[in-house]
């Protein structure tokens, strides 16, 4: 079964449907590079209203350490994300699991760069281009996606209800992540994009 994640969710309703249609982890924008930014109170006030079983991750782009880890302070999120330069052992000082977005725009000149975190709990791979920050709608050649890395393969960039099943039975991912392809604007999910994606991965 393929694994669910709503990225960039900004309001408490959207994130307890999400949880009641059965998404598995729902995301949490505390970069500054995003318009889906969302303060601590905020943030707490969703990770708060989610039943067990729901993962929390809390995404990060070239944030400063002391910033992520009041992130994780007050928040607690189960996992984190980043999606910037951040390196493999820079990632690993905060005690927790984690995921390293790598952008794909480049093509196989990106494939290389998926080897240089072998610490990351899985690695997410999303359609943006070297420095650019994501939740943007860009997909990638999912035909690149690689069979040979041991960690579990999230795919990300440009999904929604329309090619998620088509991405899903050419790249075979663990789990697949949308933000943009549920919304009606950045930062506003569409409760009728985001059940007729979850119905899309489920009937892949
Ligand atoms: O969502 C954002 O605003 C964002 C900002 C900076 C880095 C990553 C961001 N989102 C991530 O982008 C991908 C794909 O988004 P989309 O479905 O193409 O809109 C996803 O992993 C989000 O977690």
């Amino acid at each position: 079964m393929t694994r669910i994640k709503c990225c960039g969710m900004t309001r408490v309703e959207d994130a307890v449907l999400a949880a009641g249609l059965g998404v598995d982890a729902i995301g949490l924008v505390f970069t500054a590079r995003s318009p889906r930014q969302l303060g601590l109170g905020h943030a707490r006030a969703i990770a708060r209203a989610l039943p067990p079983f729901v993962t929390t991750v809390a995404l990060f782009m070239d944030d400063e350490a002391a910033f992520v880890e009041e992130v994780v302070a007050a928040v607690q999120p189960d996992l984190l994300q980043f999606h910037g330069s951040e390196t493999d052992a820079w990632c690993a000082q905060f005690g927790r699991p984690w995921l390293k977005a790598v952008g794909m725009g480049e093509g196989m000149a990106a494939l290389a760069r998926l080897r240089e975190h072998p610490h990351a709990a899985g690695l997410l791979l999303d359609g943006h281009g070297l420095g650019q920050p994501g939740g943007g709608g860009q997909a990638f050649d999912w035909s690149l996606m690689p069979r040979d890395l041991a960690q579990p393969l999230i795919l990300a960039g440009g999904l929604h209800a329309g090619n998620v099943a088509e991405a899903i039975r050419l790249a075979r991912p663990w789990g697949v992540d949308v933000s943009s392809g549920i919304e009606s604007e950045p930062g506003v999910k569409d409760p009728a994009k985001l059940r007729a994606f979850v119905a899309a991965v489920r009937g892949a």
